[in-house]
């Protein structure tokens, strides 16, 4: 039989709302102000107070979960660290906590800076009124589930950085327009899954989603393909053909790769986007189709404007509206997830697949040329490759493996090596030289060996000792030679 007592009761009634998990951090240094704050909010939200901006830091450091702080509210005038010190420093440990600060009339100074250095959400005049406090507060935390958030709005784009977090936000706010939009970024940093994120969330939705991929076009084909071809237009067109501008009419087109366009079909895409209008190769007859264009692009596009081979007023049609996707080397704290995803979606066998930690930690030493896609290929790879659900960095591709050698071993890169010095030109100094040679041709032989050796087996001693068929001793003697760093 269950009893419940008063006390039993009471923790039932009191069991934190979903509203209540989240968690406001007040600062002030004025023990009056802080309890107006402290029952003014605590009602709605658990609520952390701290009496100085160094208290702040320290409860902040000590929390086991730091994400749950979703807001701060801090006064600005504060002894040992004011407000404005205080946001600064939690925009590191922080960064996706959204930040007020309270201040007089008169700092307007402090108004400027929080603005320009500290990205502060709202500033609230002293005395405030409750109300508008309450309604800050909420506006505060909509922001932060916006922008904590843009896994729900695109599902199908991974990542929590806040990089990529202020590119989905502008691409949220840009989807619903027909505004041509330009999606510069990396080989394989999503640009195409940008274009169908901005169609699958506008107003065109419903309507055809067409993409044409320049890179993959002969340049006489440009023109036709864009545009179709009556028949009979050039050798080979044995119908009427319609172009992906006409077949995404009502619709949207992703041009991909868009600076691949020739010139000649330049001007023609130029007409296009400012009076809907154009012809078919071959034909006289001019039409018009209503589309939304996003297209694409790695290239620096203002460079070719500068050498003449992309036209400027082309440009400014397509960049109406700017989206830039960051490396994945500029967002390496998003790999973990990635890599989450990845296996999900690789993994083809029965149970899970899971990265052993030091898989993981060599694949976050690497930079990704190729980006998202080439890491979607590692885990691929190590997918296919796998002898038990735990996958070994044995199972990374030389190139990352070598990448995370060069790091353990850039402990004190060496000043670049000394030409060799003949003080004489004698047949003495001739062999002495070349033995010199010979010892540094070995030396690098063996680090280079070792470089690779260690990294295969994730900087673990007696593994890479089993492996290379030695000693550990005498690996050890070798490793310490070279200066290597071992785990
Ligand atoms: N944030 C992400 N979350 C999940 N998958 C991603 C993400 N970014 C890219 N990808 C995946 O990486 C691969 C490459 O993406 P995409 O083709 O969109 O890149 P791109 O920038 O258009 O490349 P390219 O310039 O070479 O055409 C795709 O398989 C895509 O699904």
């Amino acid at each position: 039989m269950t009893v419940f007592n008063k006390k039993a009761l009471k923790a039932l009634r009191e069991a934190p709302s979903p509203q209540k998990r989240r968690t406001i951090l007040v600062v002030d240094d004025e023990p009056s102000n802080l309890l107006v704050l402290q029952r003014l909010l605590e009602k709605d939200y658990e609520v952390l107070t701290a009496v100085d901006g160094q208290d702040a830091l320290e409860l902040i450091q000590r929390l086991d979960d730091p994400e749950r702080l979703q807001l701060i509210i801090s006064d600005q005038r504060m002894p040992r660290l004011s407000g404005l010190e205080l946001l600064k420093e939690a925009q590191t440990l922080v960064p996706r906590a959204k930040r007020m600060i309270l201040t007089g009339y008169t700092d307007f100074e402090v108004v400027v800076k929080a603005i320009n250095e500290v990205q502060v959400f709202r500033f609230m005049m002293k005395p405030f009124d409750r109300q508008e406090m309450r309604a800050a507060v909420e506006a505060a935390l909509r922001a932060y589930d916006r922008a904590a958030t843009p896994t729900v709005r695109f599902p199908h784009i991974v990542g929590r950085h806040p990089k990529l977090v202020h590119t989905l936000d502008l691409v949220a706010k840009v989807a619903e327009s027909d505004a041509p939009v330009l999606v510069r970024g990396e080989t394989g940093t999503g640009k195409e899954l940008i274009g169908r994120a901005l169609y699958d969330h506008g107003s065109r939705a419903q309507k055809p989603y067409v993409v044409i991929h320049c890179s993959a076009l002969p340049e006489s084909l440009f023109e036709a393909e864009l545009f179709g071809h009556k028949r009979g237009a050039f050798t080979g067109a044995h119908s009427d053909r319609l172009g992906r501008i006409a077949q995404a009419d009502g619709g949207t087109l992703f041009i991909d790769e868009v600076a691949e366009i020739p010139l000649v079909v330049q001007a023609k895409l130029l007409r296009f986007l400012q009076f809907g209008e154009f012809q078919r190769v071959g034909s006289d007859r001019v039409e018009k189709v209503d589309v939304r264009v996003i297209s694409a692009t790695h290239q620096d596009i203002p460079a070719m404007i500068e050498k003449g081979t992309f036209r400027r007023d082309l440009y400014y049609r397509l960049n109406v509206v700017e989206v830039t996707l960051p490396a994945l080397r500029e967002r390496k704290s998003d790999i973990p997830l990635l890599v989450d995803y990845f296996l999900k979606k690789h993994w083809k066998r029965g149970g899970e697949g899971r990265l052993a930690g030091d898989t993981l930690k060599i694949l976050e030493h690497y930079d990704f040329p190729g980006n998202v896609r080439e890491l979607s290929h590692i885990i691929e790879r190590c997918c296919l490759l796998a002898e038990s659900d735990l996958i070994g960095p044995n199972r990374l591709p030389p190139a990352v493996l070598m990448a995370y050698g060069a790091q353990l071993n850039r402990k004190e890169a060496p000043a670049e090596k000394p030409a060799f010095r003949f003080e004489t030109l004698n047949n003495e100094v001739l062999k002495r030289v070349r033995e010199e040679a010979k010892q540094q041709a070995a030396d690098e032989v063996e680090k280079q060996f070792l470089t690779h050796l260690m990294a295969e087996n994730g900087n673990n001693v007696s593994a890479a000792a089993r492996e290379a068929d030695m000693q550990r001793s005498y690996l050890h003697r070798l490793l310490s030679k070279h200066d290597f760093r071992t785990g």
